[in-house]
């Protein structure tokens, strides 16, 4: 039998979201707590004695490494090889490990699914997805490109194909997931064909504390300097970024509000970001010669009109044109490209939570042998 509620758990890197979904995909219940570090004691509890009882349990998981390539069953196995993993996504791993750790305790006996954020990119070709590093190095450690956001691309792509009344199966969209983290998708009939971030989630895209793509020469100079690995991350995952250049954090929210107040740096900062996010757009575009369909979600994508318009200023020469009062008007789902712009472009409400409950119903209405 199809499970009728869904709870859907998401740990991300700046919020761990809850919510309760029935068939329809409709929110019954919702909870999102910001918390930049540990999931506080009670809250997983306290958000189940509200919501009331369950059938079935789907957790985000950003790292599914090379094995896990679709939805899994959770099992104390399945949670150990999760675990392996922590040190790929140390952002986000431990995290989720925690909520799932919770909710079993929770609610033993309801079937709980591990839904992967780089299992959507298990289609990603050869020439997107490897390094060029030694042979043997990339045998051994299964040193490639993953890709992450999946659950969130999915879901947008196919949303946004909806929205502008295209095709999903021959639609090429490239698919922009900008929250504390960020990347891109180019998603060509509902396949991923290439993504900005690869072995971690630190590739790519300027994010909230996120550096993205930096030299690799630089690391190794400034390894040779004495900058230890500790160091390191912290300037690559947990300081750098906007929270790095700009000097109010990583919420774009404070950025914007300063830079429309005369700062400087956080003016300078959100050039940076849209300039970089408007050269892999292009990038992605590449991937596929060119888009039928521009999406924009996550917390910045959705909210930050003026990034998108920064960003997509000069796509022109791929198609891409904005409508200016439907940009700065965008609220929820929403077409915000010209009229006459060949490609479309739309904002999509980010819905990681309908993907992840559309994975484990139908996982688990599979074992039910329906
Ligand atoms: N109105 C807004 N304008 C600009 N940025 C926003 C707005 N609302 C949220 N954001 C940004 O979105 C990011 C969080 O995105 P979200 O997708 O909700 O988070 P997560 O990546 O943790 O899932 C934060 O950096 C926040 O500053
Ligand atoms: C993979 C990733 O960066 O996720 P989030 O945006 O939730 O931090
Ligand atoms: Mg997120």
């Amino acid at each position: 039998m199809s499970p009728d509620r869904v709870l859907v758990v998401n740990a991300g890197s700046s919020t761990v979201k809850m919510s309760v979904l029935e068939p329809n995909d409709t929110v019954v219940c919702a909870s999102t707590i910001e918390c930049p570090d540990e999931i506080p004691d009670g809250a997983v509890s306290g958000f189940l004695r509200e919501a009331g009882p369950v059938d079935a349990v789907g957790h985000r998981v950003v790292h599914g490494g090379a094995e896990f390539t679709g939805a899994t069953r959770l099992d104390p196995s399945v949670f150990a090889r999760i675990a392996g993993l922590a040190p790929l996504a140390p952002l986000h791993q431990g995290r989720a490990l925690a909520g799932i750790d919770a909710v079993r305790r929770a609610l033993p006996g309801v079937p709980a699914v591990a839904c992967f954020d780089t299992a959507f990119h298990r289609t990603l070709p050869a020439e997107a997805s490897t390094y060029a590093l030694p042979e043997d190095w990339r045998t051994k450690w299964g040193l490639r490109r993953y890709g992450f956001h999946g659950l969130s691309h999915a879901y947008a792509a196919r949303r946004a194909c909806e929205l502008a009344g295209v095709d999903p199966a021959s639609a090429r969209v490239v698919s922009c997931h900008l929250g504390a983290g960020a990347s891109l998708a180019a998603v060509r009939g509902g396949e991923s064909v290439d993504t900005t971030m690869g072995f971690t989630p630190a590739e790519g895209l300027v994010m909230a504390t996120r550096a993205g793509d930096v030299d690799p020469g630089l690391i190794l100079w400034l390894q040779r300097r004495g900058v230890t690995v500790d160091d390191l991350e912290q300037a690559l995952e947990h300081g750098g970024g906007m929270a790095a250049l700009a000097g109010h954090g990583g919420d774009m929210r404070a950025i914007r509000a300063a830079a429309e107040a005369g700062d400087r740096r956080a003016e300078i900062a959100r050039r940076i970001y849209a300039y970089r996010l408007r050269a892999k757009i292009a990038a992605m575009a590449a991937a596929m010669g060119g888009p039928d369909v521009l999406a924009f979600t996550g917390g910045v994508g959705e909210h930050d009109d003026a990034i998108r318009a920064d960003a997509v200023g000069e796509l022109a020469f791929l198609g891409v044109r904005l409508d200016p009062r439907a940009n700065a008007e965008a609220h929820g789902d929403a077409d915000v490209g010209a009229p006459d712009a060949p490609v479309r472009t739309l904002v999509v409400t980010a819905r990681e939570d309908v993907e992840i409950a559309r994975q484990t119903r139908s996982l688990v209405t599979s074992e039910n042998g329906q």
